[in-house]
């Protein structure tokens, strides 16, 4: 088992509870998908995992290490092992889509290395071989803010791979997109994850798409785990519980 999560509850400072009492299980080379209204607690749970956010209850294990015992170097080491993909894809805008690529091996380097940006050839190589897997080496030596939101998200999946993790979590990857290029997205980041063994938790707002990317869905209403299976079990009836009650915020 690769991830473990007991019993974990977050309480923010201002009293919102997003998590309650979630508890699941990651086997090695699961692509998971997390559902939810708006304010259910997704993003909680996946900022949770790398430490992001600290829980105020439970455990959280990461191959059989509780995150929440570690030391801040032990810490350092795990988030090497988990990298991450965003909404907003958080890449340095100034620089080129090789050198975004590159930050993916900060992890692993002295604070001095990568200030400097001394990488190896086998690195370079690499990375231009992850931007050849999206279809993106063509624009290497663009800058990234000259890039497509697609595009961007595509450097994304390349630097978080080059970080060699065992765990990828993706926090909204597509929600910024259009229906096609989220499509398109998606068929990269599956292809790759699973060519490459790399286990992934994904937080989505479209159930269409968690249904067809998904090995299993786990569900989230209002902080709760409402329902956690093979992605071919999520019926109609069940998707109409997950989002019931939804609030207009
Ligand atoms: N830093 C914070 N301080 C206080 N409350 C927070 C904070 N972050 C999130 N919340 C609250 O916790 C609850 C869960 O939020 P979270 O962002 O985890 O949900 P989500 O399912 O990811 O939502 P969305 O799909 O809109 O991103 C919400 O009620 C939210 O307002």
């Amino acid at each position: 088992m690769l991830l473990s999560i007991k019993n974990v509850s977050k309480k923010y400072n201002n009293g919102t509870e997003a998590l309650k009492n979630v508890s699941f299980d990651v086997e090695k080379g699961e692509f998971i998908s997390i559902i939810g209204s708006s304010g259910s607690g997704k993003s909680t749970l996946l900022r949770s995992i790398n430490k992001m956010t600290d829980i105020s209850e439970g455990s959280i294990l990461f191959e059989n290490q509780n995150i929440e015992k570690l030391k801040k170097k032990e810490i350092n080491l795990v988030r090497r092992e988990i990298g991450m993909i965003f909404q907003n894809y958080n890449l340095v805008e100034r620089l080129t889509v090789i050198e975004n690529v590159l930050h993916g091996r900060l992890g692993y380097k002295s604070v001095i290395a990568g200030i400097l940006g001394i990488y190896s050839e086998e690195e370079k190589k690499e990375a231009f071989a992850f931007l050849e897997k999206v279809n993106m080496a063509k624009y290497a030596y663009q800058k990234c803010s000259e890039l497509s939101g697609g595009q961007k998200q595509r450097v994304g999946i390349a630097r978080a791979i080059m970080q060699k993790p065992k765990l990828l979590l993706c926090d909204e990857p597509i929600a910024s997109l259009d229906p096609k290029t989220a499509e398109n997205i998606m068929d990269y980041l599956r292809k790759i994850v699973s060519e490459l063994k790399i286990t992934c938790i994904v937080n989505l707002h479209q159930v269409d798409i968690a249904k067809k990317y998904s090995d299993r869905i786990i569900a989230l209403n209002k902080g709760e785990k409402v329902f956690d299976d093979k992605t071919e079990n999520l019926t109609n009836d069940v998707i109409e519980f997950v989002y019931k009650n939804e609030e207009n915020e």
